[in-house]
């Protein structure tokens, strides 16, 4: 018989597919690209990827067929409307960044969510829009289109579309405004409801850790400057996301002493120049790859 291995869940082809398998190899899993286009195996340990339509991958994971995937939150949302997503969901990954958001014609005389009652509604995502209307107290048709929602007003099979937006292009190539955020989304990992066979455990474990490391580490920068004592609190203050930074003496300057810290959020120009004017010099902000809490 041959030995049990994990089952991974992504995104065949699509928005997610690159990144997901970013994270799979950061995580330091050889991916395999053989013959089987549904299953690409992990060189270096006892897990295969499974390569599917993202609508699938709900199901694959709370059926067990997969023991992990990788999925967005809108998806997720739409495939369980009534289940606790929460317990569902190990952790959010930081990309595929986007809203579900109503829009209309830009002519329309939009007020506000009233104005959606009695009215035709294109989406893609009934459920997640149901359940905004009802919150709304709103009872509106809901028009179920599987994808080109937004030609949904013009060629009037619709007053207005609750579709995915990133960037508003879409929207905007095609005369129309967002009007209401129905949700956040972001692409999230997510475990099947059963523990993993016991010889997978280990292994099982590990990823979790790894992919933990990896998110934790993007976007995270070390930060290295001198600062006068004088100022120090000041400095450290102007670190953003940083947690107990290093004070080190240096040699040979009672006056001066290095400070390095691990930035979880964006260091922009803004605030170098913000340190500098406090004093700070030699700041160096150097990328983070790999990080265990
Ligand atoms: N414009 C966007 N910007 C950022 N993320 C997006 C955008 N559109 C979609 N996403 C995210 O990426 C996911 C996958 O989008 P994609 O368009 O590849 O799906 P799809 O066409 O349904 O793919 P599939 O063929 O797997 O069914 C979406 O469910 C959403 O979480
Ligand atoms: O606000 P924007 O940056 O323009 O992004 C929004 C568009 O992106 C998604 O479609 P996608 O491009 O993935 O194609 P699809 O409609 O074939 O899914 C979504 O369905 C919108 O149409
Ligand atoms: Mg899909």
């Amino acid at each position: 018989m041959s030995e049990p291995r994990l089952r991974i869940a992504v995104q065949k082809s699509g928005r997610l597919a690159d990144r997901s398998l970013e994270l799979i190899s950061g995580a330091g899993l050889r991916v395999m690209k053989g013959a089987n286009e549904l299953l690409y195996r992990i060189e270096n340990q006892p897990i295969d990827l499974l390569r599917v339509r993202d609508d699938d991958i709900p199901t694959f994971v709370a059926d067990g067929v997969a023991e992990l995937g990788i999925v967005g939150y809108n998806v997720l949302a739409e495939h369980f409307p009534d289940a606790d997503l929460e317990a569902m969901i190990v952790q959010r990954l930081g990309f595929g960044s986007c809203t579900l958001k109503v829009a209309v014609p830009n002519e329309a005389d939009y007020t506000g969510p009233q104005w959606l009652e009695g009215k035709r509604i294109a989406t893609s995502y009934p459920n997640v829009l149901g359940a905004w209307l009802k919150t709304h107290g709103i009872t509106a048709e809901i028009v179920e289109m599987r994808g080109a929602v937004e030609v949904a007003p013009r060629m009037k099979i619709a007053h207005a579309i609750c579709d995915l937006v990133s960037t508003g292009a879409t929207l905007e190539a095609n005369g129309m405004k967002a009007t209401d955020l129905v949700l956040k989304s972001e692409a999230v990992l997510i475990k099947a409801p059963h523990a993993p066979a016991p010889e997978l455990a280990h292994t099982y474990d590990m990823l979790l850790r790894r992919f933990d490391g990896v998110t934790a580490s993007t976007g995270a920068k070390y930060v290295m400057m001198n600062a006068p004592r004088t100022h120090l609190d000041e400095i450290i203050n102007l670190i953003p996301g940083a947690d107990a930074p290093t004070i080190m003496q240096l040699a040979g300057r009672e006056d001066t002493v290095a400070v390095h810290a691990v930035c979880q959020e964006n260091v922009f120009w803004d605030t170098l120049d913000k340190l500098k004017t406090a004093g700070a010099s030699a700041i160096l902000v150097l990328p983070i790859e790999k990080m265990m809490k």
